[in-house]
């Protein structure tokens, strides 16, 4: 579905990603393990564009992204929750939730179907949907932020360390709301980020590493089930 190879990225003249490969597949949930520094959020950044590649290729069903701008990507169908969630304070959560769709200029039967979903999976959206951006706490955020990259995640999901930060009670919700999505959007992949690889092993179908100033990327020995 997702191919990525010998992916070179550098940020500020230093070489941030070096030769990474790796494949995400329809229905399959990957695990990107690594420590704070390690690459994680420049990858998921030069997936959608965010960041210019030296080099390599992003292959999405067939077809090498790579060469076109962010605008140019985002019909593609992945949908991408940053780390730091980045709402507009001042919008609504519903409107935050709706901009992707906006962006992407979706008929309204469109918005408001992919609208009914995220509420369904996510019912306390759907609570809070009148509340101000700034009105949420951190961890509402995160899920506010998972209901918007959901607006356009048809066929890939990226979460950069969605559990960072989150409480415990938090953390054990958002887990369950993964698995929900997995068993809902059954050919979705999803591609996580995590420093910890703890905090995912109820939902990781594939484990890779990024180590040592992301420079590789490789399968784990072991595979994490629940
Ligand atoms: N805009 C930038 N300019 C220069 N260097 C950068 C920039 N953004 C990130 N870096 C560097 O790139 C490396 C990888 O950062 P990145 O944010 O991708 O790591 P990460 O694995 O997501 O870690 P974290 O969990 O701390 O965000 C780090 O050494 C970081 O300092």
């Amino acid at each position: 579905m997702l191919t990525v190879s010998s992916l070179d990225v550098s940020l500020a003249g230093a070489k941030i990603l070096r030769d990474v490969t790796f494949s995400l597949k329809p229905g399959v949930t990957t695990i990107l393990i690594g420590r704070n520094g390690a690459g994680k959020t420049t990858l998921l950044r030069a997936i959608m564009g965010l960041v210019p590649a030296d080099s390599g290729s992003i292959v999405l069903d067939g077809k090498d992204i790579l060469p076109l701008a962010a605008f140019a990507r985002a019909p593609a169908g992945i949908g991408y929750a940053p780390e730091d969630r980045r709402l507009i304070p001042e919008f609504s959560v519903e409107d935050n939730i709706l901009l992707p769709g906006q962006a992407l200029k979706l008929s309204r039967a469109e918005i408001k179907r992919r609208l009914e979903k995220v509420y369904a999976l996510l019912p306390e959206l759907h609570i809070m949907r009148a509340r101000p951006g700034n009105g949420v706490s951190g961890g509402q955020g995160k899920m506010v932020a998972l209901g918007r990259a959901l607006m356009v995640a048809e066929k890939l999901l990226m979460l950069d360390e969605p559990f960072q930060g989150l409480a415990p009670a938090l953390a054990l919700d958002y887990a369950r709301t993964l698995s929900r999505l997995r068993e809902t959007m059954r050919d979705l992949a999803l591609f996580i980020t995590e420093s910890s690889p703890n905090l995912l092993k109820s939902v990781a179908d594939e484990t890779l590493l990024i180590e040592r100033g992301a420079v590789n990327l490789q399968p784990r020995e072991t595979q994490m089930t629940a």
